[in-house]
């Protein structure tokens, strides 16, 4: 039960709703019991003709009965549909709360489809653990109470016939069907994440799918998992109603029980055959209140398994940064990285191994290499998004295990290779800079990356779709060049932008950069000269580090990676 703290935490947050719904469903049941009873009596004693007074004054109590029953029954729908609203909306905010420090290390972990299929699919399956699990029990159990206090009056049989109807109802019969149900439940789960999986691959991938012709495949697969799921939820489904139609014919049963029991005591002259008729009623209607308790265990099981997947996301620890913090100033930060290793998680070979250097405040540093050699990882470390234990990284002189990382990102223009673009427009996409930005702020920084001929109101589809990869780079840019910050990280910022343009842009950049601290990731090595340092990575070490001067003198690989590159451009 332990795994259902995150739902029991919310309900708990709930009380009021909680305590309404156990007060309108018991006001509901009972009176529903009542109307039942009181027409079972109406129905023998007009048999006996009795004087019309009496008459009225029992259809007059079964309107009543009627009444707060319809009106019981909307409010305890209402405030109960209320709580579960309040409570899944708690336990997504709670899910994104816990899931934002652990991005986007957690894609290493989990696949985009399968998150998504946890906070949509399984915070939805929690609704079933407040509207059928958590409350409806307490209701039965004290409308059931109530009723053999009532019948208790006739003969101690009755209350005696209804516990252990409500015993066989409530308990036995669901127990037995919720180990039927455990197996298809589980496959409902695990269709539903392999559907929603594939469906986030044809989605991201689809593009690529189509070129390399492997769409009807994917397709295919997509429409097959699609019928796995349909399929186990029908099975699911019926399933669930053969269990709720077998305890309904056991209450049925149990009120052939009191009708039986009630005959007899008549004839043993024990009760008047008056009563027979409404304690025959009274049964039909508890019972008929305990028939969907079949359906209780699987609900429980299935909260219990997606409470289990959401807190299988939200128990994995984030590497945050350690108390006592240390907060960064508006200043250009020196940079220190001494002798830093870090391995991606599954890897065997360390991305970043024993890396020294230190930037000075307000120079500028390129960062060079072959693919792979470590670079990227190098700013991931510097953002905190990754962090070592091996090693001492230090950002104005101070600890960055004891920064917190939304510090670092608050104090850095940061432009990484991929670059998110929300749908909506060029405005959307570059408001999220900075607030109060004006709409003549942007449009003079759209013109200073050339882009001009966008207008703020042009669409931006998903991912920037529409927008060429030069494009989607320049709008990076200008966002960026919005925020006022001392420390400028640009992982390839112009790789897909055509020379001209990117020569512009960069002197752009070296005017707005002048007093930063500007570390910058580049393949091309043209322009390098004017870069106060250029380290040269290889296999995750630092192979050479210095000047332009420094390392065109020294004739080592920076040499060689030039020669090669003027080579190619010749
Ligand atoms: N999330 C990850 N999980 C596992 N391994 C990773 C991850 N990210 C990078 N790596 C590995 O770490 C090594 C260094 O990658 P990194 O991205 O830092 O290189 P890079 O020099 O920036 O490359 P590029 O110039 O192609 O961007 C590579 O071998 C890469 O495969």
């Amino acid at each position: 039960m332990n795994e259902l703290g995150i739902v029991l935490k919310q309900i708990a947050a709930e009380r009021k709703n909680v305590w309404y719904s156990v007060l309108f469903g018991y006001i509901g049941g009972v009176t529903a019991a009542g109307l039942f009873a009181a027409s079972g009596y109406l129905i023998s004693k007009a048999a006996l003709l009795p004087p019309v007074y009496t008459l009225t004054l029992l259809i007059a109590f079964i309107k009543v009965f009627g009444l707060v029953k319809a009106g019981s029954k909307y409010g305890e729908r209402m405030v109960s549909h209320r709580a579960t609203f309040n409570i899944l909306a708690g336990i997504r905010v709670r899910f994104f709360e816990k899931l934002e420090p652990l991005a986007p290390g957690i894609f290493q972990k989990f696949r985009s489809g399968d998150l998504l299929a946890r906070i949509t699919g399984d915070v939805e399956s929690l609704q079933n653990f407040f509207l059928r699990v958590y409350y409806p029990p307490i209701v039965l159990v004290f409308v059931f109470l109530s009723s053999m206090i009532f019948t208790a009056f006739y003969s101690f049989w009755f209350p005696l016939i209804f516990a252990a109807g409500l015993l066989l109802t409530g308990l036995l019969i669901p127990a037995v069907f919720a180990l039927r149900r455990q197996k298809i439940e589980e496959k409902v789960r695990e269709s539903r994440a392999v559907l929603s999986t594939d469906t986030a691959e044809v989605l991201y991938g689809f593009r690529d799918l189509k070129i390399y012709q492997q769409l009807n495949d994917k397709e295919k697969s997509l429409h097959h998992s699609s019928a796995a799921y349909i399929a186990n939820q029908e099975k699911s489904s019926s399933q669930s109603m053969f269990n709720q139609s077998v305890n309904q014919a056991a209450g049925l049963l149990i009120s052939w029980g009191v009708l039986a029991a009630g005959v007899y005591l008549v004839q043993q002259g024990e009760l008047d055959g008056l009563f027979l008729a409404m304690l025959v009623m009274l049964s039909l209607s508890v019972f008929e209140n305990a028939s969907p308790m079949a359906a209780l265990p699987p609900h429980l099981e299935d909260s219990r398994k997606a409470s289990e997947r959401l807190n299988e996301v939200t128990e994995i620890k984030p590497v945050t940064a350690i108390e006592p913090y240390e907060t960064l100033s508006d200043e250009a930060p020196v940079i220190r990285f001494n002798d830093i290793s870090y391995t991606h998680e599954g890897e065997e070979r360390p991305a970043v191994n024993e890396v020294s250097f230190s930037i000075e405040a307000g120079s500028k540093t390129a960062i060079v290499g072959a693919s792979g050699s470590g670079k990227s990882t190098i700013f991931q470390l510097l953002l905190g998004v990754l962090r070592t234990s091996e090693g001492d990284i230090q950002l104005q002189n101070k600890q960055i295990s004891h920064i917190r990382s939304e510090d670092i990102w608050e104090k850095s223009n940061v432009v990484m290779q991929e670059n998110h673009f929300f749908f909506g427009t060029v405005r959307d996409n570059l408001q999220i800079a900075r607030e109060g930005l004006t709409d003549e702020e942007m449009l003079w920084m759209l013109e200073k990356v050339s882009l001009s001929r966008f207008s703020l109101d042009d669409p931006v589809l998903e991912k920037g779709e529409n927008l060429s990869g030069g494009e989607r780079q320049r709008l990076a840019i200008a966002r960026v060049l919005l925020r006022k910050r001392s420390l400028w990280l640009l992982d390839e910022p112009l790789s897909s932008i055509d020379n001209v343009t990117s020569a512009e842009i960069m002197r752009y950049l070296e005017e707005r950069t002048e007093d930063a601290t500007v570390c910058l990731i580049s393949h091309q090595l043209k322009g390098l000269e004017k870069m106060d340092r250029i380290i040269v990575m290889d296999g995750g070490r630092i192979a050479e580090q210095g000047t332009f001067t420094d390392l065109m003198d020294a004739r080592g690989m920076f040499y060689e990676m030039k020669r090669i590159e003027q080579e190619i451009l010749v």
